[in-house]
């Protein structure tokens, strides 16, 4: 059965303030790049988002990620820019044993910076194996804990679903660990439900750090992250230019805009709304991404409009256009009359006829350059296709490979 809001539930809208942004541009960029990053080649990067405002980054869960953070924290402290800044590593029960040496050479200076986010804690559960890694982790001076709880989430949740999650929530708080992530791993959960899921979890956990890991799979990332604070989570999640798996995060240069028109605060500042666009670009060139040109807010040619009269946001008396362009729909005979009138003739006459003899001139433009960037434009398509299919490791490839490794070798497969 369906859930329903607690008893006296208020939403709130505007007008309040949250605790945390966290940024999951890192660890789910590189997840989702086909293609293997260096570290140092993220720094800039990093530098762009520390600048952003943002003072939670999620930096990993790699198998060299552990080493890795230890070098990037040890270089941004030698650049004076780590205080007030954490960085997590998301610990995966089913897979962190071998990166526990990196844990234990991990500078001890260093790992107050550091939080862990313990994910999939139901694993191996008849071991307590969770009890058990969030004991090794403090005892190693970890003390920054966190857990970040999948959830495979379908339309609405249930009784059962519910249950689920306060199980786990209940058993990190029986650990001392206050914040918890939930995950709509696979991005299938709709506003309505997220709402009612937050509320519920508020109500039951008044004290508890919540944020919600959106993914956007249906379309509804941003919607289910704000529908989330406004029904009571304390933190929001994204990544920059909507990095994230598949169809990736709520975009944080976007809830930078948001929380701006409402009014919405973060406690211990705002973001920056200077940088976060360049920043979501600097992020898909760091992931080597083609760069998307209508993504809200960080498009790279999002901000241009079309110079015709029908030009809805300036009817509206909204543009916000930084660039106008011309193509054959805007190509209307008062927008030319305004041209000449702008450029100082003011005779009726004279205007109407230079507009036309103007307009027939940019239509033969118009066509000659149409024809050849459709040209251009095939060629790049193809680029991009190969770009994302060439010497990409898709699994076929990789277990091909792996037979001629083993054909290589001489070794022949035992049948199980
Ligand atoms: C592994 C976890 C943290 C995740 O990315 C997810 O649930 O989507």
């Amino acid at each position: 059965m369906g859930m329903t809001f607690p008893a006296g539930h208020k939403p709130r809208f505007s007008n309040f303030s949250i605790d945390g942004v966290l940024d999951e541009t890192l660890r789910e960029g590189a997840e989702r790049c086909m293609f293997s990053i260096p570290t140092i080649d993220k720094l800039p990067l990093i530098r762009s988002i520390m600048k952003s405002g943002v003072r939670d980054l999620v930096f990993g869960s790699g198998p060299d990620d552990p080493d890795d953070l230890a070098a990037v924290l040890a270089r941004l402290e030698g650049e004076h820019t780590i205080d007030g800044q954490k960085f997590s590593f998301i610990l995966l029960l089913n897979c962190f044993e071998p990166l526990m040496v990196q844990f234990e050479r991990f500078p001890e200076a260093l790992r107050r910076h550091v939080t862990i986010s313990f994910g999939m804690i139901t694993h191996d559960s008849e071991h307590d194996l969770f009890e058990k890694t969030v004991d090794r982790f403090r005892r190693l001076g970890f003390d920054s804990l966190r857990v970040s709880l999948l959830n495979n989430f379908g339309g609405e949740i249930g009784e059962a679903a519910y249950a689920n999650i306060t199980r786990q929530i209940d058993r990190s708080r029986a650990l001392g660990i206050e914040t918890v992530r939930i995950n709509d791993s696979l991005g299938t959960i709709y506003p309505e439900a997220m709402a009612v899921l937050a509320a519920n979890l508020r109500h039951d956990y008044p004290e508890t750090n919540f944020c919600l890991h959106a993914h956007n799979d249906r379309g509804f990332g941003l919607q289910n992250a704000l529908a989330s604070i406004y029904h009571g989570f304390n933190l929001i999640e994204g990544g920059f230019a909507e990095f994230g798996n598949r169809s990736g995060l709520p975009a944080i240069e976007l809830l930078c805009k948001i929380f701006a028109e409402k009014n919405i605060h973060i406690t211990g500042g705002d973001l920056n709304d200077e940088t976060v666009s360049e920043t979501a670009r600097l992020a898909e060139e760091t992931f080597l991404l083609v760069p998307s040109l209508f993504r809200p807010a960080s498009g790279h040619i999002v901000d241009c409009e079309n110079m015709g009269v029908t030009n809805i946001p300036d009817y509206l008396g909204a543009s916000s256009a930084s660039r106008y362009f011309l193509n054959r729909i805007g190509l209307h005979m008062p927008t030319l009359e305004r041209l000449f009138h702008d450029l100082g003739v003011n005779d009726q006459g004279s205007i109407s006829e230079m507009a036309t003899g103007f307009r027939d001139h940019l239509e033969g433009l118009m066509h000659e350059v149409t024809v050849r960037k459709a040209f251009e434009y095939r060629a790049l398509r193809r680029m991009v296709e190969t770009f994302y299919d060439d010497d990409v490791l898709f699994s076929d490839r990789v277990y091909t490979m792996a037979r001629q490794f083993l054909d290589g070798r001489g070794a022949r497969p035992v049948a199980a």
